[in-house]
């Protein structure tokens, strides 16, 4: 068979295209390659050969039907050597270890357990928005508390809000660092590894090795802590129900305590971001689309009422709420570039030759945004997710979007059936009970607000001024009751 290499930039000698690959906007250079050589670019940077794929075909062809040659990950020497992150399972090569822990992370997240979530869910839910209608200034803040500490609860029972609040901040920290290893360039010892056994103490100031042992030790605090207190509340006979006191329980003296510990670790540190971004960018789009907030503080009054709170059995007849949801995941999704994969042996696809430990990283975003399948794809428009739309049945295309924004294949996300639970419970509350809209000018005319974005690895929604009221008198009434 005749193959090819995929299009893509002109190579320098020897270091290939080290000079096209972005470090800032990263998003928005890989976007440009792809209208430029098409949805599968190829770079090669000092050897290593990189394929950005920008289209759905491809990546379930590729991550689906190949996956067993498509799922590894890139080894980090800071990420995995230095920093000593290789326990999070998100981190983990293709294989038995990795397999285990997914498995082990399934029984806690899958489908048919996520009833039992919900009242945990509720509650959290509850707890944030009283705390957003005593300082609504804050509401990022306490938007990021909320998914984190609900996802702690659900991963380590309740704890007291300094310690849960100590526990979040430093796994916060820990993603920003890692979150830094992912953009190319930032460490030399990721292109040169001998560098690692450099003492600190050669270092001005510790550079890199003490970067690395900070986030060490604060991943193994914020991983071991909570795990401990659950062990002794167990021991004490006081543990309540949740990821860890439930595998402990079921597993028994078979209990592999090790892997629930760093399965448990990987919870906060693979979730919360990317609730997070969601959340703010919920908030982005009712800013600047009033409209569909309009339609679907409608939708929550008929179905709800104006005298109790959204709970999850409103959920199946508040079909614009549900696609709401989905379309805050499509038109920012929070992992746009997803984690890169590595394939392991040499494969042709379409012509294309594609050489054992290539980097694989697909592009979600310009997946997510094409005019094709979502017309005026930078709209936030809901209604393309109602099967009215298209006469009845939802396009196979369009179907597809949840499987893309959580990376399709044998790594796909496993916390996605959660995801969409969270995001409803979390976006109809607050719309139920607040109004967010533009702030007012010096005239009391409203702000105009554009949707703006990071577009890097992450996408975050770029600053911008909102406020927050609530939508009516009884507000207060209304929480008081539901913690009562
Ligand atoms: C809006 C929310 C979320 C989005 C869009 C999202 C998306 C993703 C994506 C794109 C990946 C990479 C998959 C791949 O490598 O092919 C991923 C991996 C992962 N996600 Fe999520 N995620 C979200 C929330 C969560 C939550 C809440 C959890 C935990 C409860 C979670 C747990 C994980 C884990 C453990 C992995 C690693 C899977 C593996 O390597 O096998 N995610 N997610």
């Amino acid at each position: 068979q005749r193959t090819s290499t995929a299009p893509g930039p002109p190579k320098l000698p020897l270091i290939g295209n080290l000079f096209d690959i972005p470090t800032r906007r990263e998003l928005l250079a890989y976007n440009a390659m792809a209208d430029k050589y098409g949805p599968i670019v190829h770079l090669s940077v000092l050897g290593k050969n990189i394929f950005v794929i920008s289209s759905a075909r491809i990546l379930l062809e590729l991550f689906g039907h190949r996956g067993a040659n498509y799922s590894g990950r890139p080894h980090s020497s800071m990420l995995h050597d230095l920093m000593d992150l290789k326990w999070i399972f998100a981190f983990k090569s293709y294989g038995t270890s990795w397999r285990d822990n997914r498995k082990m992370f399934h029984t806690q997240f899958q489908e048919s357990v996520l009833p039992d979530l919900q009242p945990l869910q509720l509650k959290s839910t509850h707890a944030v928005l009283r705390t957003i209608l005593a300082s609504p200034n804050d509401l990022f803040k306490h938007l990021h508390y909320h998914v984190g500490s609900c996802l702690m609860e659900i991963t380590y029972g309740p704890d007291t809000a300094p310690r849960t609040s100590r526990l979040i901040g430093m796994a916060d920290d820990v993603i920003t660092a890692w979150s830094k290893v992912a953009v190319p360039g930032s460490y030399l010892v990721d292109v040169l590894p001998f560098l690692r056994f450099i003492p600190e103490w050669l270092i001005p100031g510790g550079g890199f090795k003490k970067e690395a042992r900070i986030c060490k030790a604060k991943a193994i605090e914020a991983r071991d802590a909570p795990f401990d207190r659950v062990k002794a509340e167990m021991t004490a006979g006081t543990a309540p129900s949740s990821f860890v006191a439930n595998l402990l329980t079921s597993l028994g003296s078979n209990a592999d305590t090790e892997m629930i510990k760093t399965c448990a670790g990987t919870v906060y540190m693979a979730g919360t971001e990317a609730l997070s971004v969601c959340l703010q960018a919920f908030v982005m789009a009712m800013v600047t689309c009033p409209d569909v907030q309009k339609k679907a503080q409608a939708e929550l009054d008929e179905v709800v009422g104006k005298d109790r709170l959204p709970d999850f059995g409103d959920q199946s007849a508040l079909p614009y709420c549900n696609a709401i949801v989905k379309e805050v995941l499509r038109w920012n999704p929070p992992a746009p570039l997803a984690s890169p994969h590595l394939s392991v042996n040499s494969d042709i696809f379409e012509g294309y030759e594609i050489p054992p430990g290539s980097l694989i990283v697909p592009n979600l975003w310009k997946i997510l945004h094409d005019p094709e399948i979502y017309p005026n794809p930078t709209q936030f428009r809901p209604e393309r997710f109602l099967a009215s739309e298209y006469g009845g049945e939802l396009p196979r295309e369009v179907l597809e979007t949840l499987e893309i924004v959580f990376a399709p294949g044998r790594r796909i996300c496993p916390g996605r059936y959660f995801v969409h639970t969270q995001l409803f419970i979390s976006m109809a509350s607050l719309l139920s009970v607040f109004d967010l809209s533009p702030v007012l000018d010096v005239n009391g005319n409203k702000e105009k607000v554009e949707a703006d974005f990071t577009y890097g690895l992450a996408c975050h929604p770029a600053p911008f001024k909102f406020s927050v009221t609530p939508r009516r008198p009884n507000v207060q009434e209304l929480l008081d009751m539901a913690a009562a």
